[in-house]
């Protein structure tokens, strides 16, 4: 007997992409560099030493790819504004950037496709970076304020769902502590810090979002959560659990819905950073402001035994399940367990999952499509665990796949594809893969075999 799951009416079916992935066209219109141009530039930091340079040259092409969001059916399209357009230089506004954005909004609502924006998705301008450090920089807050008003004024009466912020641990942990990403430092207290202004944006930019009273637009944050699982029963790798989810998740689950830092983690980086002298009286007021709904981004669990070694006394051990080719285990049940854990211990706002989606081996045979079976078997899983969510009465409204198109994969380059649509980058031709017609059948029918 075939299981058929069914998901509500007014499920926000969608795919995700970011400016930065996929634009191009990184000189048109008056852009100016942002620290991935910079970053992907600079030797050893990127595969091959692939960047963005041209992408899947979206800017050009975006009538195109808006074409083929209404023919696989997609209900809402999140995509990320890039900053250095808006505002190439420190407060000087450039009409030219915003036009291109003004383009694509209107092509997605001729086709009533949701437009559904993040204002920031890693592509700070390099000026703002060279002002000691951006994010590092507490007035990093007023420009990417600054940045956001304009985007509200210009565009907050045709776009209805804005996200300040895509994964703030990616911004600030693994750009400014791990060094993986942009600017690629690595520096624990200045990771600390620059999450710290990342989040106060967040919440300032909330603050003149309300006071702009935009009719039917609605504001909240997109979190990569990944929950973490111990190794063993043994205590000491229960106690590494809680510093992993500590680390990579109440950092700021609980700023943005408890209006205070985890203490336990507080006490684990006060050996490291030193004081906290960078937190301010009313700054956790600010960041905990009430959002609309909360975005997540899922990809995969972990798994960690105690390390009395490591920094966070975990390490991750590798998972039972089957990888991706990000070398990530594919563990749909914990993407239920992390809703449900959500639910229960931080919100009962609207979310959305804004990210979800894995790179595995694509090619285009014979026929000229891509089989990209094991794509749809992970997307299936996943929907899986999100209808029980939905059925136990989650709060659950929208579901976006990572991603769209093939695009730059950060660190990875182009070597690693998330795409339901396959760029041929050689002649930038799209090819829907098998993925992207199934998806098709979910999104008109509401269910999954
Ligand atoms: O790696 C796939 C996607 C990126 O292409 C998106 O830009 C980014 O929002 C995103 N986040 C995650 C999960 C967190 C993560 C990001 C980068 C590297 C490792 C983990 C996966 N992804």
């Amino acid at each position: 007997m075939i299981e058929l799951v069914k998901f509500p009416k007014d499920f926000t079916w969608g795919v995700a992409t970011s400016s930065y992935q996929i634009e191009g066209a990184v000189n048109e219109d008056g852009r100016t560099p942002s620290i991935w141009d910079t970053f992907s530039k600079t030797e050893g930091k990127t595969y091959q030493g692939h960047t963005g340079d041209v992408a899947c040259d979206h800017y050009h092409r975006y009538k195109e790819d808006v074409q083929i969001m209404k023919e696989i059916g997609v209900k809402a399209y999140r995509f990320s504004i890039a900053w250095p357009r808006i505002f190439p230089e420190e407060g000087k506004y450039n009409p030219k950037g915003m036009d291109f954005y003004k383009r694509l909004v209107d092509e997605l609502l001729k086709r009533e496709i949701i437009p559904v924006a993040t204002i920031y998705h890693w592509d700070l301008p390099q000026w703002a970076y060279e002002k000691n450090g951006g994010w590092l920089n507490r007035e990093s807050v007023k420009w990417y304020v600054e940045y956001a008003s304009k985007l509200f004024e210009e565009l907050g009466d045709v776009i209805p769902l804005w996200i300040t912020h895509n994964e703030p641990w990616c911004s600030s942990i693994l750009s400014y502590g791990i060094g993986e990403h942009a600017p690629g430092h690595k520096d624990w207290r200045e990771a600390l810090i620059a999450a710290h202004h990342i989040l106060l944006s967040h919440g300032e930019a909330v603050k003149v979002f309300r006071d702009m009273n935009l009719k039917g637009a609605q504001i909240g944050i997109t979190l990569n959560l990944t929950p973490a699982y111990p190794a063993s029963e043994k205590e000491e790798d229960k106690l590494a659990v809680q510093y992993a989810d500590g680390f990579a998740n109440r950092w700021f689950l609980d700023p943005i819905f408890k209006g205070n830092y985890p203490e336990d983690m507080m006490e684990l980086y006060s050996k490291i950073i030193g004081e906290f002298d960078f937190i301010r009286e009313g700054d956790l007021e600010t960041i905990s402001v009430p959002i609309d709904f909360l975005g997540v981004n899922y990809y995969t669990r972990s798994i960690v035994k105690y390390n009395e070694d490591s920094m966070l006394k975990a390490e991750n051990v590798p998972g039972p399940g089957k990888k991706t080719e990000m070398g990530w285990e594919i563990s749909p049940e914990s993407l239920y367990d992390l809703l449900k854990r959500l639910d229960r211990e931080y919100t009962k706002l609207p979310m959305y999952i804004t990210e979800n989606g894995v790179a595995f081996k694509d090619e285009v045979t014979e026929d000229g499509r891509v089989h990209d079976y094991e794509r749809i078997e992970y997307i299936k899983e996943h929907l899986k665990a999100i209808a029980r969510f939905i059925e136990e009465g989650g709060n659950l409204k929208g579901y976006f796949v990572w991603s769209l198109l093939d695009n730059f994969e950060w660190a990875h380059g182009y070597s690693k594809r998330f795409g339901i649509v396959y760029v041929d980058y050689e002649t930038q031709k799209r090819i829907l893969k098998d993925s992207a017609f199934w998806y098709k059948g979910v999104i008109e029918k509401g269910v999954i075999e």
